[in-house]
């Protein structure tokens, strides 16, 4: 693991310390808050290959005060319990941020998925998955897992079917995990949420000019030089978005066999389809391949979004990188210690709590629509059109008297009654949830003088929120 100075949780931890010093808690519930609840770890085997393979697994439990617990179940070989400890902890906070009301978890599995054909990663997966399920670890009223690094919505799909074969009489199990495909019970956007809220981060924190000019920088995202590390789910959506429709220019992207750069901006769609074909960015034309790809994160650039994994901008790094502004769609990429020595240097961290908070949001959109059986926005449309209706019918009635000077044009009534589809409602929910959950963490970050950054704001505003639902408990 590449978090240095103690690990992912000891970063998590002084992070969350430092929020707690400037809050008024009673320490034992300060305590309470801080720690992981429970960590259940699984060792199977899974005969592969003519051999009988084991594999260990985990699923982290955080904070239960709220349930469902949520959080995503991660495929590589690099976990470990400290590190799923560590990414169930900024879940909790995470959801308390954004108000979804769910408490916060994570899983993992030690494994290369590459490694091994998809049947046999099928086979893995639904038992890992019966594992948990036989534990109550998965359960749509207890614990819902979601897609992160190395899965996806296969991976989801095999989770909720081995559920439902599990729970036949649940007639709630496809919501006991999130990130299904949309013939699985899935929902429109949950693939890019993830992106989606990154890009709608940004564009709040551009809203606010004097946020903009704290990091140095002026104007719109137009043009603004980013550079992405970490070419996947949510990096990669995020860079799609950004150059697409806010007229960013992704001038790096660094992935884990080196980083390709171009000052004239790299083509994502085409880098996305050359990844797909050769396996990495070596060889993209267009641009200037660099093994080391890791030494692009301190070249000059407007925006840094580090979107691999935890730990990559460290004490060791942090003092050459010239972003003035990064944003966290990873989660933890930026160590304790490296968060301080960036913001000396006055740059701006748009914390990972916050940013990359697109992708639970919108599963628990799904998790809702699951719930209640009827596909998001088809209630809603019908119900919005009655009522619409019934102002046009009196609108056109009066417009017809000759004492009212106007007449409907065709283009409000057909914009009137179009009613929201699932994907717009989706869109429009994530983007009132940033905007809410940046105001709220910018209101104490700009009201208090001993609050020095956006982070420790994010944490001092969850906290409290986590700690108001532990007392209305009675805990
Ligand atoms: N998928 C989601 O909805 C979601 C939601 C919230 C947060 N996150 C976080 O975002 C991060 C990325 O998740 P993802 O779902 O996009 O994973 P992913 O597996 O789809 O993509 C990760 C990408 O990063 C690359 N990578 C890994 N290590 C690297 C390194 N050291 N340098 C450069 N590139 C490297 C991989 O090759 C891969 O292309 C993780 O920290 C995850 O926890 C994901």
């Amino acid at each position: 693991m590449s978090v240095q100075n103690g690990g992912f949780s000891a970063s998590v931890n002084a992070m969350y310390d430092r929020a707690v010093q400037l809050m008024d808690l009673r320490p034992g519930l300060v305590k309470k808050i801080r720690v992981c609840n429970a960590t259940y770890t699984v060792r199977f085997g899974v005969r592969l290959r003519g051999e009988i393979h084991t594999f260990t697994g985990y699923r982290s439990v955080h904070s239960e005060h709220m349930e469902p617990v949520k959080g995503g179940i991660r495929y590589s070989l690099a976990v470990n319990q400290d590190e799923v400890e560590a990414l169930a902890a900024l879940m909790t906070y995470k959801c308390a941020l954004v108000e979804t009301p769910f408490g916060g978890a994570k899983g993992g599995l030690c494994i290369d998925p590459t490694e091994w054909e998809p049947h046999e990663l099928e086979q893995i997966t639904r038992r890992f998955a019966y594992e948990l399920i036989k534990r109550d670890m998965i359960n749509p009223a207890q614990n819902v897992p979601a897609p992160d690094m190395g899965t996806g919505e296969r991976e989801m799909a095999w989770i909720s079917d081995q559920y439902q074969r599990m729970n036949t009489t649940d007639i709630n199990g496809r919501a006991c995990v999130t990130g299904k495909p949309l013939n699985a019970g899935g929902i429109a956007g949950r693939i890019e949420a993830t992106g989606r809220g990154v890009q709608y981060a940004l564009r709040e924190f551009f809203r606010h000019d004097d946020d903009v000019k704290s990091a140095g920088l002026d104007g719109t995202l137009e043009g603004k030089r980013i550079i992405v590390q970490g070419f996947g789910n949510v990096g990669f959506h995020a860079a799609s978005f950004l150059s697409r429709e806010d007229g960013a220019l992704v001038t790096a992207v660094l992935e884990r066999d080196g980083a390709v750069q171009s000052d004239a901006g790299i083509d994502i769609d085409t880098l996305h389809m050359h990844i797909r074909e050769n396996g990495g960015v070596k060889g993209f034309p267009g641009a200037t391949y660099h093994e080391d790809g890791a030494k692009l994160l301190e070249a000059e650039c407007d925006i840094l979004i580090p979107a691999a994994m935890e730990g990559t901008i460290h004490e060791g790094n942090a003092r050459e990188i010239k972003a003035p502004l990064i944003i966290e769609a990873a989660n933890g990429p930026i160590t304790a210690e490296a968060n301080d020595i960036l913001r000396d240097r006055g740059c701006i961290i748009i914390p990972d709590l916050y940013a990359n908070a697109g992708g639970v949001t919108v599963s628990y959109f799904e998790w809702v629509k699951n719930l209640t059986h009827i596909r998001f926005g088809r209630m809603e449309r019908r119900a919005e059109e009655a009522r619409h209706q019934l102002l046009v019918d009196e609108l056109e009635r009066l417009s017809k008297n000759r004492d009212v000077p106007w007449t409907l044009s065709s283009d409000f009534k057909t914009s009137y009654l179009r009613g929201a589809g699932e994907l717009e409602l989706v869109r429009s929910g994530l983007d009132d949830t940033m905007r809410a959950a940046y105001g709220a963490m910018r209101e104490v970050w700009r009201a208090r003088d001993d609050v020095p950054d956006l982070r420790t704001a994010a944490f001092i505003v969850s906290i409290g929120r986590i700690a108001a639902s532990y007392q209305a408990k009675g805990l």
